[in-house]
């Protein structure tokens, strides 16, 4: 596992920045492969880099774009990350994207599963394009430290998982491990000193750190370089 870590002066161009660097890449797996496929996550930090992604010049129809994990809300709610992306990413040139959603009408993620693994099918896995943000609490995607479902949803060979997060509110639903971990490209994108540290404290060494924290414990599996974005 490595980190390359790109610093930046402030949030405007962390956001312009790894904007054009996803753009990029979204354009390359086009090139290569005729279609690409893109994973976001949601939360507070990532309305920026959304708005500066969406005017980019590339052939968005050809392009799947679904979530790192979900708040099982329904899509209007107030803290859905589907109305985050939608209100934020998918207008202007990327209204074109095909936008596959991770919740549907049943009560529990655990029952509403099965549906949601059939609706991400239509998505070439593994994933070309995968942004990760990272909570005060180290968890990453909805693999929250102390949940009863993380041991299951890291070592799942599933799509996603339900989990119960100890202490943030709503039951979620998230891409496993070893799904995140196979994406051919992996962002991290965080902003703050608090975040920069616990990310380093996070990467040390000794193993008790590692089981601490699912930043860390998914960081170790990527196949790729990760890419981590951060301002102050
Ligand atoms: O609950 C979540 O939290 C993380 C981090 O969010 P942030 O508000 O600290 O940026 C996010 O990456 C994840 O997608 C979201 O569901």
């Amino acid at each position: 596992m490595s980190l390359q870590w790109h610093e930046f002066a402030n949030k405007d161009e962390l956001d312009l920045n790894l904007a054009h660097s996803i753009a990029e890449q979204l354009k390359q797996a086009i090139a290569e492969r005729g279609t690409a496929s893109l994973a976001v996550s949601g939360g507070r930090t990532p309305a920026g880099m959304f708005k500066a992604l969406r005017t980019s010049p590339i052939d968005w129809a050809k392009v799947n774009i679904t979530l790192v994990d979900e708040r099982w809300v329904p899509n209007d709610h107030a803290d859905s990350n589907e109305r985050l992306t939608r209100e934020n990413l998918l207008q202007e040139n990327a209204a074109a994207a095909n936008f596959i959603s991770m919740v549907n009408e049943s009560a529990t993620p655990h029952e509403g599963l099965a549906g949601i693994e059939l609706q991400l099918n239509v998505i070439k896995w593994p994933i070309d394009i995968l942004i990760l943000g990272m909570g005060d609490d180290g968890h990453t995607a909805s693999l929250f430290p102390n949940a009863i479902e993380l041991e299951a949803a890291c070592a799942s060979t599933n799509l996603v998982a339900a989990v119960t997060p100890p202490a943030a509110p709503h039951q979620r639903i998230t891409l496993t491990l070893p799904t995140i971990a196979q994406a051919r490209n992996v962002l991290v994108h965080i902003t703050g000193t608090g975040k920069k540290e616990l990310l380093n404290t996070a990467m040390q060494e000794q193993k008790a750190i590692t089981d601490l924290y699912p930043i860390r414990r998914v960081l170790d599996q990527v196949k790729s370089t990760a890419q981590v974005y951060w301002t102050a």
